[in-house]
């Protein structure tokens, strides 16, 4: 073997995502990356490893090239590998590993060592002849797969049974699985591990070997050399953390972080503290893995869910100390292979001789391989590149995804909190909503109203316009209308008539003077000459008569035209004044059905704001219920929390006293040993203080428990909320939820945010509460664990100690029980007073029952019994008196007294002091605890006078008319004085049913 170099334990963690389960659950992610450093956060711890794949590390399918790869790339120089996957049940190491051999699926590590060793053989092929043995050991919290890989030369060292033989055994291509021997470990003097019992098959192909592996486990009897001679890759698949747990004892499981725990710490390391591989079988088979001949990587399985931090903590802490182991690997040689390689070296040195002497051929290689190398060289740059390129690409492009659903997420986010915060500390949330609400039917409102008064506005203008204008045409039309028409026509021609009559008159004595003058001009004396001066003036001022007249006449027809055209603008404006009347109507009438639309659409505005507001109502009842509903919850919650915090505050404080508790017993046993009474003391307090300590893990995790469940009804209750309001986004009606869950699916959308924002808020309190009851517990169980490794009673330096301690534990024990049968006679006692309490709740329960039938009963027969003659006729009459009882007479079925038909009948029970009635004196008379039966017995009738109904009874009051003299003396004879002493002041004269 070729000397050993240091190197240390490579530990990758591989955090997987929330799964659905724990979605389902409401579980929050506890662990964070730092972003770009292999830096791991849970809590208030901080891990920094080689690797963190997943959840903001490096992505998980780098897993291979970066960690495993090289270890395949060494087992072809001869080194020997191991890959170790570990983790808590369920978080990730089947997935690591991966489990699909088949089909050359590459997901998980397996598959892909499998291809790149097939790969490394086919390139190594010319060289080397490699065989590969596969063996697959499955125990019930882990498994092993070993991968040897042996040189064509050294074939026949082993006796292996080749998976062809197998094939041509069954048939199928499948190892025959006789059964499943348990697998013994054994070492050799020499440190030579063998798996006696397991199965170790060649495969020379990879289906071959993926058939081998699809079988599980390969069980041929065969022993398996682990550690020498050949390199081979270990794979191993194992659950660390549940020992851890205190509960669940595992020696496999213990032993490997014990194993963990010397290699991991230095000082432990450094002082040559003894290594426990021998104390399990697991621990065994990794000795070489873990501070032996091996490169070996460990990848930590995480889940990032809070109701796992303990687990992920306790995985994490492991890994942290793992880094810390120091493997020594070294090439693996046997003697033939020694040989073999010695002469290839020879080989290349005398190649590489007969190159420096300038042998052409092998320089043309040479030089053919260099030019090969530089253009891969060359293309693998170019490659890089673009691979850079492409990658920094993806990332602006995840960034900008990113970026935009976090604003989405970080708006909806604090949307959410804002509702949050209003729902916890607004009580005017929910209203302010239906209000928001409202105001923006506010808005609506009085923008329609404004619109209204608007077009009422704009219509009583327009209105006004045309009355203003129907007025003017009117006033226009008197202006024509002042005379009569016709009439002034009639006027008008009579008139020119009358002229023309007065023209021709005229015209005539004209006709005559001329002739006259004529006449006259004959004679021509001096008499004639003055007649004829005298007429040819006259004719002159009849002419000029003649010619006023004509202008009289002209003018005349020129009004007669007026008059024709004023009386065609008349017209024109009768027919205006229609059309403007015409118009008004119309106007009126549009008016009128706007004012109506508006009316009925405020009926409906109104109706609808008070559904709005019955809603509102409803919804803030609603609010107030699921408020007090959270209230509540959160107080059980807070309750809850602060005794799970206690709790872990004491336990907190119980470990830190027992560090220092530790280091006083470790300072006295450096030598200042105290006195024998001193030390018995100390160690009963020792004693005392574990048991305390134990105690109070119980009760830490009984906490955690109970929280986890919490956490998961609540997370239950969440998701289901969720998947209704998705629903209803979708505009699909949710299935029916389970019992209790269906209040849930008739909460309105606004109610369900806020739940949905309480519960929320109280998964993360319970998220962080779960978070520090993790991290204690963990410590507890570390704590457990080295004291487990040290041994319990490692404090103990003689058997008088023992002894004396031993005597104290008794003593303890035997108190302890007294104690508790104490509290059982205690609890006995209890159990028996709340039977009595309980008997005793039934009885009275009984009791109640029985009076409110009574009760029931009572009030059934207490009832107006109805006659059948009508008031008047029956005033003074009593022979309708009847004890019967004319059945329940509700409430809504009587009638108004005035129509009641009513003859005094019995009230089966006492007249109140309502009851009043006319004495002689006519003045009311309370009649006090005197019964109806006696009045009615001594001749008396009632009548109603008036009555009144409260919510489920009646009170009905009577005037009674006196139908014979009625002496107080008489009254007080009939009064019913047993119901007086016994009955005071009840409270209602007739209940109805
Ligand atoms: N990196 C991952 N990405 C997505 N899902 C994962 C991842 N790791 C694990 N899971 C899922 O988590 C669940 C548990 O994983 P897995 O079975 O590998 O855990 P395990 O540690 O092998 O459990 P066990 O110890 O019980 O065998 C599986 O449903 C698996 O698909």
């Amino acid at each position: 073997m070729e000397s050993a170099e240091n190197c240390s334990v490579k530990v990758a963690v591989h955090i997987r995502p929330l799964i659905g389960d724990e979605r389902v659950q409401g579980c929050k992610e506890c662990v964070t990356v730092t972003p770009g450093k292999p830096q791991v956060q849970i809590g208030t711890h901080s891990f920094t490893f080689d690797n963190v794949y997943g959840n903001g590390g490096s992505p998980s399918s780098a897993m291979f090239e970066e960690c495993v790869a090289p270890l395949v790339d060494g087992l072809f120089q001869g080194y020997n590998a191991t890959v170790l996957a570990y983790g808590q049940t369920g978080s990730g190491k089947t997935y690591t590993m991966g489990t699909s051999f088949k089909d050359g699926c590459q997901t998980g590590l397996i598959p892909q060592v499998m291809n790149a060793l097939f790969n490394k053989i086919e390139t190594l092929k010319h060289q080397t002849e490699f065989q590969l043995h596969v063996s697959f050991i499955e125990g019930t919290d882990n498994w092993v797969l070993i991968l040897k890989i042996l040189k064509e030369e050294v074939r026949d060292l082993l006796d292996t049974v080749s998976v062809s033989k197998s094939v041509a055994a069954n048939g199928h291509g499948k190892v025959a699985i006789p059964g499943r021997p348990s697998i013994q470990i054994r070492e050799s003097s020499n440190g030579v591990i063998t798996l006696a019992g397991s199965t170790e098959v060649a495969v020379s192909t990879l289906q071959e070997m993926a058939a081998c592996l699809e079988q599980g486990s390969l069980t041929r009897a065969t022993g398996i050399q682990v550690s020498i001679g050949h390199p081979f890759i270990l794979i191993l698949e194992t659950v660390l953390t549940k020992e851890l747990v205190g509960i669940h004892i595992n020696r496999g499981l213990l032993a490997l972080g014990n194993v963990i725990s010397a290699l991991g710490d230095e000082k432990k390391r450094k002082e040559g503290v003894h290594v426990p591989y021998r104390d399990s079988k697991l621990t065994r088979l990794l000795q070489d893995s873990l501070g032996g001949n091996s490169k070996t990587v460990m990848i930590a399985c995480i889940s990032p869910a809070d109701i796992n931090a303990e687990e992920t903590l306790n995985t994490l802490k492991y890994a942290n100390r793992a880094r810390n182991i120091q493997n020594k690997p070294v090439v693996n040689r046997d003697l033939i292979s020694n040989e073999v390689q010695q002469m290839r070296q020879q080989l290349k040195y005398l190649q590489a001789e007969l190159c420096a002497r300038g042998g052409g051929a092998p320089s043309d290689e040479v030089q053919v391989l260099k030019e090969r190398i530089a253009w891969l060289e060359a293309t693998n740059e170019d490659l890089s590149r673009e691979l850079h390129e492409y990658r920094s690409c993806c990332a602006v492009v995840e960034h900008c995804e990113i970026d935009s659903q976090e604003g989405h997420a970080y708006s909806s986010k604090s949307d959410r909190l804002k509702r949050d915060f209003q729902s916890m500390d607004s009580s005017d949330f929910q209203m302010d909503e239906v209000l928001s609400g409202e105001s923006s039917g506010e808005i609506d409102e009085a923008a329609k109203e404004w619109e209204h008064a608007l077009m009422q506005s704009t219509m009583d203008k327009e209105l006004t316009e045309l009355n203003r204008r129907l007025e003017q045409k009117e006033s226009e039309m008197e202006l024509f209308g002042g005379v009569e028409t016709e009439a002034l026509k009639q006027h008008f021609r009579r008139k020119i008539m009358e002229l023309e009559e007065e023209k021709r008159i005229v015209q005539q004595e004209r006709d005559r003077l001329l002739a006259e003058i004529e006449n006259l001009a004959t004679n021509s004396d001096g008499q004639t000459q003055k007649t004829q001066d005298l007429h040819s003036q006259k004719l002159k001022a009849l002419e000029s008569q003649i010619l006023d007249l004509k202008k009289k006449q002209e003018s005349q027809v020129e009004l007669l035209k007026k008059k024709q055209r004023s009386d065609e603008a008349a017209k024109r404006l009768q027919t205006e004044i229609q059309h403007i009347k015409a118009q008004k109507v119309r106007l009126q009438h549009k008016i009128k059905q706007e004012a109506e639309q508006f009316r009925q659409w405020k009926a409906s505005r109104e109706k609808e704001v008070l559904q709005l507001r019955k809603e509102g109502r409803r919804n803030e009842y609603e609010r107030h219920k699921l408020e007090a509903l959270h209230q509540r919850q959160k107080l059980v919650l807070q309750r809850k929390t602060e005794e799970a915090a206690m709790a872990t505050r004491r336990l907190k404080e119980l470990l830190e006293a027992r560090k220092s508790s530790g280091r006083e017993n470790s300072v006295n046993s450096n030598g200042h040993t105290p006195s024998g009474q001193g030390n018995e003391k100390s160690l009963q307090r020792w004693l005392d203080h574990e048991l305390e300590v134990m105690v109070n893990v119980h009760e830490v995790r009984f906490q955690y428990e109970k929280q986890r469940q919490e956490q998961a009804e609540l997370a239950e209750e969440l998701a289901f909320l969720k998947q209704v309001d998705q629903l209803g986004h979708n505009g699909q009606s949710p299935h029916k939820g389970k019992n209790g869950y269906s209040t849930l699916l008739l909460m309105s959308p606004n109610a369900r945010m806020a739940r949905i924002a309480s519960l929320e808020n109280m998964l993360s309190t319970s998220s962080n509460a779960l978070s520090a009851m993790a991290s204690q517990l963990s410590e507890a169980g570390e704590r457990e664990r080295s004291i487990i490794g040290r041994g319990h009673w490692s404090q103990l330096r003689s058997m008088g100690e023992a002894k004396n301690l031993l005597q104290y534990m008794f003593t303890s024990a035997a108190e302890a029980r007294c104690q508790l049968w104490d509290k059982d006679m205690e609890i006995k006692d209890l159990k028996d007073q709340l039977n009595e309490l309980v008997t005793l709740l039934q009885q009275s329960e009984a009791q109640r029952k029985e009076l409110v039938k009574e009760q029931k009963m009572r009030e059934q027969t207490v009832a107006i019994a109805l006659a059948t003659s009508t008031w008047g006729n029956s005033l003074g009459s009593s022979k309708h008196y009847s004890d019967d009882i004319s059945g329940p007479l509700s409430p809504m079925s009587l009638p108004a007294p005035k129509q009641l038909k009513f003859t005094p009948g019995i009230v089966n029970g006492p007249v109140r002091e309502s009851v009043s009635f006319l004495d002689q004196t006519r003045k009311m008379v309370p009649v006090g605890q005197l019964s109806m039966k006696k009045l009615v017995a001594a001749g008396q009738t009632g009548k109603l006078w008036r009555w009144k109904r409260s919510h489920h009874q009646w009170l009905l009051q009577f005037k009674w008319k006196w139908q014979k003299p009625w002496k107080l003396s008489e009254w007080i004879k009939h009064s019913d004085e047993t119901i007086m002493r016994s009955r005071p002041r009840p409270q209602a004269l007739i209940h109805m049913i």
